[in-house]
């Protein structure tokens, strides 16, 4: 999932005494989890008043540790040496979900190579990326300008990473007080229901908050490769934001300024095949956390789907384009005229689907909320539909809906 809500302050070492109640409660989970019995109390120190970064901390080492206590170190490993499905990964929630059958229903395909260097076609682009991000929250890009070679060299070196043997993959794992690194998906929430993925997940940007701790050396060229998309990626989504802001009749410096040193992190999904893909979900609807997320499906795989309409629009993707959506901080900083829309990620029943998501995001500096420039358009006095509030205060925001989705 993009959440990828879990960018709070990491935990001061002052903390220890509360890192180790959470350590407590989690042991007794999994001595109740592992006699097969509900795991839903012994939650009783959740109501605790806690800060937000309390409980970021407490919901990583949950998550981290009921997976582990679990047996799921790895749903790659897992759907290896199944032969049924365990329960937790079932969702009959969403098996009567309707998949839109018309495949002439696609998202709108924006040819970046229209919106520079002025040529005639230009405005009629711009005019179609508006439309995009307004009516589709989702669209494809071509000529983007990111090298093949980058895209090609990334989409090989994670492949090979996914490949690797477990203990290998686990020298990258999660640790308790982080939300980087190798994991299998949604044990981050503690939740009862799981995903059926494993994903990596690295911030990539600013260089100096980089930790090279989760960067994997193998392959060897694994650091380097990464190093150059996540440089190239941070360029396109600083030209798109640009356009974009053209499109809201911003000044794009003034857009740009807020995502200036704002984090990106590239999170690449592993979906194993699954012989009961209809029974299981890769990523549970969500939308994302992030400005824009700019995303590279590694092989032929079909598995995006975006909400449309309450149906399913299964995603092509172009070969060598990106499927790009407009995240929540986009729409809230335009006031809802962007679109940061639903989508979730299918399993197939024969074949691995792998994909790379790069989420973009504001610095902690920018106040989340619909932007004054926006407002006053055209002289004209929109009411804001969103709160305004800081960074922290957003994603705690974000933590606290979540707790409240999961532990209900
Ligand atoms: O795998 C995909 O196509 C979607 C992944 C996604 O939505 C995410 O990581 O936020
Ligand atoms: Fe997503």
């Amino acid at each position: 999932m993009g959440d990828h809500s879990r960018l709070l302050p990491r935990q001061r070492s002052s903390k220890r005494s509360f890192i180790d109640t959470v350590k407590i409660t989690v042991r007794r989970i999994r001595i109740r989890s592992s006699n097969d019995e509900e795991e839903d109390s012994g939650l009783g120190f959740w109501d605790s008043s806690v800060s937000p970064e309390e409980e970021e901390v407490f919901l990583q080492v949950l998550g981290m540790e009921l997976g582990v206590a679990l047996g799921v170190p790895s749903v790659q490993e897992l759907a290896k040496s199944l032969k049924e499905v365990p329960t937790r990964y079932l969702r009959p929630e969403f098996e009567l979900d309707e998949v839109s059958k018309d495949e002439s229903v696609q998202v709108p395909v924006i040819d970046m190579g229209k919106l520079v260097g002025g040529r005639d076609d230009e405005e009629d682009e711009l005019a179609k990326l508006h439309e995009a991000c307004r009516d589709w929250g989702f669209f494809q890009v071509i000529n983007h300008g990111v090298a093949e070679e980058v895209i090609l060299k990334m989409k090989a070196d994670v492949q090979e990473f996914f490949s690797l043997p477990l203990e290998e993959k686990m020298e990258y794992a999660r640790l308790p007080d982080d939300i980087q690194g190798y994991s299998p998906s949604q044990v981050v929430t503690g939740g009862r229901k799981l995903d059926w993925s494993d994903f990596l997940y690295i911030f990539t940007q600013p260089r100096d908050g980089r930790n090279m701790r989760f960067w994997p050396r193998v392959p060897s060229s694994f650091r380097e490769t990464l190093n150059q998309y996540s440089t190239e990626l941070e360029k396109l989504n600083t030209a798109l934001l640009s356009f974009m802001a053209r499109n809201l009749g911003l000044e794009p410096e003034k857009l740009l300024s807020l995502f200036e040193g704002g984090r990106q992190g590239v999170r690449t999904n592993y979906y194993p095949p699954c012989k009961q893909a209809d029974k299981v979900i890769g990523s549970t609807p969500h939308s994302d956390v992030a400005g824009l997320t700019l995303l590279t499906q590694v092989n032929e795989v079909q598995g995006l789907q975006i909400k449309r309409n309450g149906k399913w629009i299964p995603i092509d993707p172009i070969q060598g384009a990106f499927i790009v959506n407009v995240g929540n901080f986009v729409e809230i900083m335009s006031n809802g005229e962007y679109k940061s829309v639903e989508h979730r990620a299918v399993v197939n029943p024969e074949k691995e689907r792998l994909s790379i998501a790069t989420f973009n995001n504001p610095n902690s500096n920018a106040v989340i909320g619909p932007l004054p420039d926006i407002l006053g358009k055209d002289g004209k006095k929109q009411a804001p539909k969103y709160k305004s509030m800081s960074f922290q205060e957003y994603m705690a925001e974000r933590l606290r809906e979540k707790k409240k989705k999961y532990y209900a």
